[in-house]
């Protein structure tokens, strides 16, 4: 890694988060620079997680990276995808860490997408009761979402994210360059949390990202930026509501859809990855608010038109396959983290960029807008 190279244009957001702030650090040269940049952080040893995909792209360049700046450095190889994230890989993960030795003082390092993120994450949680995290996203989503915040986690059965922990990563490195080997499919699917953000409180961003998708999908200036301003999003929220007591669930607008449908899938990609889940989820989560009369039809249509325009799904049939009925989909959103009391939690809209937590909604409102959807 060439001083210059390190030296390219960088953006930095803070999570000021009281004694455990970090830094997230968005540019091109990360992955190669890594070893240098980990030095402030003391370790001796480093256990990187990663997937097969992103083992076979990445993966040496880090590790040489790492070696060459004295580090200790081991890799597990999990398989891509969803279905990773679970009690059986956790455990592969947890076990591989404890036989590289990687002591509490020591970090592990999620090398890789939100899956990565959220199951190395969770194991660093874990592991010796808790070892520093490292979080080096290769994903658009996980550049501009998983990697921040300290939410980390695997699936069960019952649902998504269910057994989990908030650990907060010590430092994020988001290597722009990562993102030249991503699908677009998972580039689109990522987009979708970037959208996200301006739905939910930044009307301005969600303009300029339907003036500018286009040049954010081709790279350069643009995509940085679309990055560092949801950074910035997300990291304001997370600093104001670690622990999701309140403003922090507006970062789950369209999830309570979206995650019953990636149950209802049985966490398949092939049929449904989180993003697209979360693009269906905001689709619908605008037009439920229409129909409850919260917003205009009009703002809804405008939702949903930007995301066809990206390559996006916005309805249940775009998912393939059986789903089952909306009396199923309305069961797996019971086990939704922001239940309350038995009561459903849904992030509803007044407008773009006007989301707001809507606590007790109706079963049967809900019940009744999903048969409509699903008979549309
Ligand atoms: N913790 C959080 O706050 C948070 C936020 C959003 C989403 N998530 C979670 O993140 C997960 C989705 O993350 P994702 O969309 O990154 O999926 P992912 O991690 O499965 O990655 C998508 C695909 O891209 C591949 N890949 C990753 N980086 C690549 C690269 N640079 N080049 C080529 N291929 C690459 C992966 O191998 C995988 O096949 C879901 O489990 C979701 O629940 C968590
Ligand atoms: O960081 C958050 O808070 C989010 O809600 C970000 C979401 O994009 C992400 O998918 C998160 O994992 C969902 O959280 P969960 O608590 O509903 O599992
Ligand atoms: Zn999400």
């Amino acid at each position: 890694m060439s001083d210059t190279a390190l030296a390219a244009p960088r953006s930095t957001v803070h999570v000021a988060l009281e004694g455990r702030g970090y830094d997230v650090e968005i540019g091109p040269g990360l992955i190669a620079g890594a070893g240098r940049l980990l030095v402030p952080l003391g370790a001796r040893r480093v256990g990187v997680v990663t997937d097969e995909n992103v083992a076979r792209l990445h993966l040496d360049p880090l590790m040489a990276s790492l070696e060459a700046g004295g580090l200790a450095a081991s890799s597990t190889v999990v398989p891509a995808g969803e279905a990773s994230k679970s009690f059986a890989v956790l455990e592969e993960v947890s076990n591989a860490l404890l036989a590289s030795k990687v002591e509490r003082g020591d970090l592990v390092l999620a090398l890789g997408g939100g899956v990565v993120g959220d199951l190395a994450g969770f194991a660093a949680a874990i592991l010796r009761r808790g070892v520093r995290l490292v979080q080096m996203p290769t994903t658009l989503l996980a550049q501009v979402d998983s990697s921040v915040g300290g939410k980390t986690g695997i699936n069960t059965r019952h649902g998504k994210n269910l057994i989990g922990a908030f650990h907060q990563p010590s430092l994020v490195l988001a290597d722009a360059d990562a993102l030249s080997t991503l699908p677009l499919r998972d580039f689109r699917a990522g987009y979708a949390e970037v959208a996200k953000y301006g739905l939910i409180n930044d009307a301005a961003f969600f303009r300029w990202l339907e003036d500018n998708w286009q040049e954010v999908f081709e790279g350069g200036p643009a995509r940085t930026k679309a990055i560092a301003a949801s950074c910035a999003n997300k990291a304001g929220v997370v600093a104001r509501d670690e622990f999701e007591t309140g403003e922090r669930a507006l970062l789950n607008l369209g999830h309570t859809f979206g995650h019953a449908l990636e149950a209802a899938v049985g966490y398949d990609d092939k049929r449904l990855v989180h993003g697209e889940g979360v693009a269906i989820g905001m689709a619908l989560a605008f037009r439920f608010s229409a129909e409850l009369g919260l917003v205009g039809a009009d703002q809804a249509d405008r939702v949903a038109a930007h995301l066809k325009a990206v390559g996006l799904p916005t309805r249940i049939q775009d998912v393939p396959g059986d789903l089952g009925d909306a009396r199923r989909l309305l069961d797996l959103m019971g086990q939704d983290k922001k239940v309350k009391a038995g009561k459903l939690t849904f992030i509803l809209a007044r407008g773009v960029g006007q989301s707001f937590i809507a606590n007790d909604v109706a079963p049967e409102n809900v019940l009744s807008f999903l048969t409509s959807e699903l008979s549309s």
